[in-house]
């Protein structure tokens, strides 16, 4: 089996799905943000705190690079499609999941969160962010799965449905 790619919006609940996804079928799952921070021995807001977002993205993409390209649920991160060389990786080497979701539904999953730095960069757009990646989730994308008012066991079964596996 082709490794499982779940792409989306920061909230969209690939973390959440992926380990849902993995339950069920027993198998692998990574995260990329997850083995990010255990490979560089940091986290992701000292990251981007010290040495900016430009670093980030070039350990998302070594990081995703490295993933198994079988048997594995791998949940990317939202800012996984920044990258046109991350998006022609993923086309060519898994079975792409967008997890689409609408704003209110992100706004609310994400209204504790403290962990995410472009979430909580007050200077940034991110309404607007959301409508640029949707056109490069769908271009990257295999298949799309609304996530809206629906549980990540629900959603994890809907995407077994529509995979051909
Ligand atoms: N389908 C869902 N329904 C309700 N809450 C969700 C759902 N998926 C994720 N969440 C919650 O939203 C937040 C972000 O989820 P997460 O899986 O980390 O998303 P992502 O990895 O896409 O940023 C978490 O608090 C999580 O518990
Ligand atoms: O959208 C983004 O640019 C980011 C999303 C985050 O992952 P999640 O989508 O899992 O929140 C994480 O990679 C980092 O904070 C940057
Ligand atoms: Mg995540």
């Amino acid at each position: 089996m082709k490794s499982i790619f779940l792409i989306g919006f920061m909230g969209s609940g690939k973390t959440s799905v992926s380990k849902a996804l993995a339950n069920i079928l027993h198998i692998n799952v990574i995260d990329t943000d997850e083995l990010l921070e255990k490979t560089y021995e940091t986290t992701i807001s000292d990251i981007f705190a010290e040495k900016g977002e430009d670093v980030f993205r070039k350990y998302e993409t070594s990081i995703l690079k490295q993933a198994p390209t079988a048997n594995t649920i791998v949940s990317t991160g939202g800012g996984i499609v920044e990258r046109e060389e991350n998006i022609d990786w993923l086309i060519n080497n898994g079975s792409v999941v967008y997890l689409e979701t609408g704003w209110e539904t992100i706004v609310t999953r994400l209204k504790e969160d403290t962990t995410r730095p472009i979430w909580n960069n007050a200077g940034r757009d991110k309404q607007k962010l959301l409508e640029e990646r949707d056109l490069k989730y769908k271009r990257t994308a295999d298949v799309i799965v609304q996530t809206d008012g629906k549980s990540p066991d629900m959603i994890a079964s809907e995407i077994l449905g529509v995979l051909n596996l």
